[in-house]
């Protein structure tokens, strides 16, 4: 089977299937308001439209994500559920999680000219269980380019610059944490963060209490619901922690363990298959079946590490193909799929090699495994355009596109491998682990991913203090809250920043005259596009991707990031009057002002 079934090119999506799938995501978000056109007139690929009248500050329509990531340099900033983005714990933990994160960065970047010399930084900083302090020099997103995390070759031939660059680098660092300090002693940083310090005032900023991963692998959920629907979703598959003894025994050979997922991987030949040659196989908590998936833990942490130095989106497409797994697994297991081939209503192919539909210990059909993968993958398949390497616009200093795209391409094939080495499945292994599929969803990223901002309780809380009646009451406040004020400087106000992939929001096209904005709700997990103008049944629905208060050429410039030339009538009407202009022998500036309007969809820098 080649993995092209997964990757229909755009044109030739099949219409009916795309509309049926659009329909369903409108209808499920509850209301006609828009509808998804599979083409625009004027070119764009897919638009959203109004299908009535909206009123100006009226909701367009509100979406839950299908998959969200805290950027990882975000992480010392700001303490969420790792489903949800909700901030949790306490406004004193929270202080104290952003204290702590931000000494850590400070002290590791003061360390760093002295422990130079060897091979790429990698971080190494604190390998504590909490959420990554330091933020890893090497998050990609959108230019890659920085000759990658991967500590090969040219980093050696600027050493001399980055030497110096690296010492004024720590000795502001130093000055930092002496600063810090100076506000705030290490003892009350402590304090706030295991709760041991009130602050007044913050009973009025409740939070729900961090629950941790059932495996305590180091993520934390907003509840007990957050952490169940992450762990059926993706990260029973993609949690780094060791498996329980009698799992990690399951999947040793001892036989299927008692779950139904176990008993497939035995019939599908998966039972001590490909075993690691390193003798990870035999170490005890690090491998197991879940879901028919053979998953190494140990190798599953060494590809999240690499992700993290090098580019955090490839986190977010493992999570994609951890759940296209797991509901393709779930299709098999359910009989669902082999019903499906049955009934003839699966556009599936190939020679069945059984003829059973509904036992899962038989070898499941390669059209059942096919059927079961298109399933798992519907809700992507037509978010997909272009491979990473192929989407990313080339940075201005680099020389030659050709050596940059294939050191991107180079770096994602590094990334897969590391997945492929944790996550085994023969089923739907070959045809959804590939380097184009892999590619083509840190594409769909790329080109269509949401960058959602949660404000902060903390700023929240500060503002508040600032707010109440002057008096000897606030004096006395001010005197405990004013120390991490000045200790946080700029940091206090820090939101919660994380990419995102939404269905709906990400068919809505560019405009530099939006009729909509989107704004990110930090209680229940859900993104919403507002109408910011009156909007007519029939109009198309935009959002800005940037800063549309730039000036063209700044405009153009920002979105060849996304890969395209913007069409909007406003673009259109920029460039015409550039032409008379220049026509007419003139040299003017290109009209601009339309305002400070905050770009809320838009890439990861
Ligand atoms: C987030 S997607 C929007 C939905 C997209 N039209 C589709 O077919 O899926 C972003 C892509 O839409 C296209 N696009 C969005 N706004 C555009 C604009 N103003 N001018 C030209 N192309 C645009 C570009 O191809 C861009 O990479």
């Amino acid at each position: 089977m080649s993995a092209s079934f997964l990757l229909p090119q755009p044109d030739s999506v099949e219409e009916e299937g795309a509309r049926a799938y659009y329909n369903e995501v409108v209808t499920a978000l509850g209301g006609p308001n828009v509808e998804v056109r599979l083409s625009t007139e004027d070119g764009k690929g897919k638009g959203v439209f109004a299908t009535k009248d909206i009123p100006e500050g009226e909701t367009v329509f509100t979406e839950v994500p299908l998959v969200s990531l805290q950027h990882v340099e975000n992480r010392g900033s700001a303490l969420v559920c790792y489903r949800c983005l909700r901030f949790v714990g306490t406004v004193e933990q929270q202080i104290g999680h952003k204290l702590h994160c931000l000494v850590e960065e400070l002290k590791a970047t003061t360390a760093q000219p002295q422990q130079q010399g060897g091979g790429p930084d990698g971080g190494g900083a604190d390998g504590g269980g909490g959420a990554g302090a330091a933020a890893p020099s090497g998050s990609v997103g959108a230019g890659a380019h920085a000759g990658g995390g991967d500590g090969n070759g040219d980093q050696e031939e600027d050493d001399g610059e980055h030497d110096s660059v690296d010492l004024e680098a720590a000795l502001k660092a130093g000055e930092r944490l002496e600063q810090v300090y100076s506000h705030v002693p290490p003892e009350r940083i402590e304090a706030l963060r295991s709760g041991a310090e009130k602050l007044p005032l913050s009973e009025d900023f409740q939070l729900p209490p961090p629950v941790p991963c059932r495996r305590r692998c180091g993520e934390v959920f907003c509840g007990q619901a957050c952490e169940a629907a992450a762990w059926e979703q993706f990260h029973c598959l993609l949690c780094t922690a060791p498996a329980p003894a009698e799992a990690a025994q399951a999947a040793g050979g001892a036989g299927p363990s008692t779950s139904a997922a176990s008993a497939a991987a035995a019939a599908t030949g998966q039972e001590g298959e490909e075993r690691r040659e390193d003798g990870g196989g035999e170490e005890e908590g690090q491998e197991e079946v879940v879901h028919g998936v053979r998953v190494d833990r140990r190798a599953l942490a060494a590809f999240v590490e690499h992700a993290k130095d090098t580019n955090e989106i490839f986190i977010l497409a493992a999570q994609v193909l951890a759940s296209t797994l797991i509901r393709a697994a779930r299709a098999l297991e359910s009989g669902e799929a082999e019903a499906a081939v049955a009934a003839g209503s699966s556009a599936a192919a190939g020679p069945s090699t059984s003829s059973s539909s509904q036992q899962p210990q038989q070898q499941p059909s390669a059209a059942a495994c096919r059927a079961a993968l298109q399933a798992g993958w519907r809700p992507y398949v037509y978010g997909w355009k272009r491979v990473w390497w192929e989407a990313v616009a080339v940075p201005e200093d680099v020389d030659s596109e050709e050596e940059f795209r294939e050191q991107l391409r180079a770096l994602a094939a590094d990334s897969l491998e590391l997945l492929t080495a944790a996550l085994h499945d023969s089923r739907f292994g070959p045809d959804l682990l590939t380097l184009e599929v892999f590619g083509s969803v840190v594409g769909l990223f790329e080109l269509n991913n949401l960058g959602l901002s949660v404000g902060s309780p903390v700023e929240d809380f500060f503002l508040a203090v600032d707010e109440e009646e002057e008096g000897p009451d606030k004096a006395a406040m001010c005197k405990l809250t004013g120390p991490l004020l000045d200790a946080l400087d700029a940091e206090y106000a820090t939101p919660c920043e994380a990419t995102a992939f939404l269905a709906l929001q990400s068919c809505i096209n560019h405009s530099c005259d939006p009729n909509c904005t989107a704004a990110c709700d930090s209680g229940d997990r859900t993104a919403t596009v507002l109408a910011q103008r009156d909007i007519a049944a029939g109009d198309e629905v935009t959002l800005a991707y940037i800063d549309v208060s730039l000036p063209y050429k700044r405009r153009q410039a920002e979105l060849r990031d996304y890969g395209f030339v913007c069409k909007c009538e406003r673009c259109t009407a920029d460039l015409a009057a550039a032409r008379a202009r220049k026509a007419a022998g003139g040299g003017g500036k290109a009209a601009g002002g339309m305002g400070a309007l905050r770009a809320k969809i838009g890439k990861r820098r």
